[in-house]
This record gives structure tokens, C-alpha cells and sequence, in this order.
């Protein structure tokens, strides 16, 4: 049941594109294939994380991991999941995060900045809120691919007027030799769509069929894209919403960086995504609720939870 399997996640070519052109169009078909297929692909883009760069980024985020405990709970949200979250003995000792909200403004990051080192940090909000901005783009990108695809482009400019996201950074360290190896266990993302990058360690998997596992290479200068519960509903449940975890096999701490998109205010299904051969699965639903509902109730770590909150 629970082999892993060497198979490969599709690697979307996203260089260059211009709208309207045959490679974009093409390139549109493979996206959505592959969210239905597998609810993910990797992009690989040198041109939106060189590796000077990215080295950048995580070294950054080792500073960020290596402050004291008491300084990094300081990041306090009343949104779930935004702010700071440490180990927990018992379930999950290896994992933390840190969620840096609307980290596109770099007046936001410039005050987690102020929080984290007083009087401030100017490497690193600049580093990071140009991470955020290249990441940001896209998560634009391709979710205008995948409205154009499923032919509702004409909704796609106003869903990104009320996009928000969070830049959620997560360290794994490496588990003692009496600890589990699990760094975070299986669930779904709520997010709309899941913007991952990694350092050099791998550890991602991905589950393609039922009980069947795919780790994630990770290639040079690339991200994976994820479907969530969000874009699964949206899609009318035509988007997979995968299953994933984190495993540490490494000899590494790992150092991962996942942007989640979010829609304030009611997502829709669209109209023409409903039809007799598909009834309508999902109500309109609000995305933070949705979130919230979840964090009250996490049990239900897989899309069960959004089939509990606005199911039909
Ligand atoms: O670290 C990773 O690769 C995955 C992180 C993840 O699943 C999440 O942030 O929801
Ligand atoms: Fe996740």
C-alpha cells in the first residue's frame, strides 16, 4: 500500500511565454492535465530563481530558523497557520514555519523584519519580498493558464484583484535516531494554489494513485505548483487535490518555501464548469472560513474537510 514509485511529476516549460501563441496554448493543456492528473506539476525557470538567488533566499532562512524560540513565536497571526509553528514533541518534531503575510509588500516584510531583529534586517526583506514577487507572478501565471483552459478566462482579473497570500517558510531538521523521519504527515493544502521551492534536500511526496507514493526530485531553478481543496471545489472537482507529506531521508536539514494564495471574499464555481455531466459538487464558499473551519476541526487532514464545509 504504501510503496513509493519512481515515476516523475510533468515538467511544464513556462520560459517566454506569451498568451495567445501556439506554445501558450499547448502549455495551457499540459497544466491542466497535469492538476487533473496528478493535482500538481514542476516548473523549472532559471529566468525566476537563478541559483545565486535562490542560494540567497535559504541562506536567509537559516538566519531566520537559528533566532531563539521566544523571538520567532513573536510572529503571532490570528490567521491559522500564518504565524510562527514550532515542533511538537510528540507528532511532529522535526517541523516548523513561519508565515510571512503579504510578503509582496516589502512594508510587510520590513516589519516581520523589525520583529524578528530590531531595529530590522534589509537583506532579508529584500530577498524575500523579491521571492515573494517572483513566486507571486506565478501563481497569477498559472492560474490565468488554468481559467483560460477551462475557458472562464473572463473571471480571471477580477479573482486576482482579491488574491492575498502568505509566504510560509518551513524548516525540517534532520531526526535524531530514535525519532520518525515523517516531517509533516499527509494532508491537503486549503491554500488556492501551493507555490513550493525547496533547498537542495529533497523530501516531498506525492500521492498519484492510492497508496502509491512519488518522491519529488526537485530539479535546479524549479517549483512545484500544487492544487489544493480550494482550486479542487473551483474546478468543480475536475482539479485533483493531492495528498502530500514530507519524509527526511537526508543527511541535510531541509528548508522549503511554500506560497499560498488566498481569495478574500466568496470563491464561485463557475457556471460553465457546471453542466448535466457535471452537477454541481461544491456551494460558493469563503475561502478564510473555509480556513478556519479547518483549523478548528483538523480532522480531516484531505479533502474531506472541504467536502464537510461546503459539499453538496
Ligand atoms: O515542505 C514541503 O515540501 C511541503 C510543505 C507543505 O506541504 C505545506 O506547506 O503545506
Ligand atoms: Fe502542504
Amino acid at each position: 500500500m504504501d510503496s513509493l514509485t519512481q515515476s516523475k511529476l510533468p515538467i511544464i516549460n513556462i520560459e517566454n511565454l506569451k498568451p495567445g501563441t501556439e506554445t501558450w496554448l499547448l502549455a495551457c493543456q499540459k497544466v491542466r492535465h497535469a492538476l487533473e492528473e496528478y493535482g500538481c506539476f514542476m516548473v523549472v525557470s532559471d529566468d525566476v530563481l537563478s541559483q545565486d538567488f535562490k542560494k540567497e533566499v535559504y541562506a536567509n532562512m537559516k538566519t531566520l530558523f537559528d533566532l531563539p524560540t521566544e523571538t520567532k513565536m513573536k510572529n503571532a497571526s490570528p490567521k491559522p497557520f500564518y504565524g510562527y509553528v514550532g515542533p511538537l514533541r510528540m507528532h511532529r518534531p522535526l517541523y516548523e514555519s513561519m508565515g510571512i503575510e503579504n510578503a509582496t509588500s516589502l512594508d510587510n516584510v520590513e516589519r516581520f523584519a523589525k520583529l524578528m531583529w530590531p531595529p530590522g534586517n534589509d537583506q532579508f526583506s529584500k530577498t524575500m519580498h523579491t521571492y515573494a514577487n517572483l513566486v507571486s507572478k506565478l501563481e497569477n501565471l498559472v492560474r490565468k493558464m488554468v481559467f483560460e483552459r477551462y475557458g472562464v478566462e473572463k473571471y480571471h482579473e477580477s479573482f486576482s484583484e482579491s488574491m492575498t497570500s502568505v509566504l510560509k517558510t518551513n524548516k525540517y531538521r534532520l531526526p535524531k535516531s530514535d525519532e520518525t523521519n515523517l516531517g509533516v504527515k499527509a494532508h491537503t493544502d486549503k491554500a488556492f494554489f501551493t507555490i513550493l521551492s525547496q533547498n537542495q534536500v529533497n523530501g516531498l511526496e506525492v500521492q498519484i494513485k492510492d497508496g502509491e507514493w512519488m518522491n519529488v526530485e526537485f530539479l535546479p531553478s524549479s517549483f512545484v505548483i500544487m492544487a489544493t481543496d480550494a482550486s479542487m471545489a473551483w474546478s468543480n472537482g475536475r482539479i485533483k487535490s493531492p495528498l502530500h507529506r514530507v519524509v527526511m531521508n537526508g543527511q541535510e536539514d531541509r528548508y522549503s518555501i511554500s506560497l499560498f494564495s488566498y481569495k478574500k471574499g466568496i470563491i464561485e464555481i463557475p457556471e460553465e464548469l457546471v453542466d448535466e455531466e457535471h452537477p454541481p459538487r461544491f456551494k460558493p464558499f469563503d475561502h478564510f472560513k473555509f480556513l478556519e473551519f479547518y483549523a478548528k476541526d483538523p480532522r480531516y487532514p484531505d479533502n474531506r474537510a472541504i467536502e464537510a464545509f461546503c459539499g453538496n
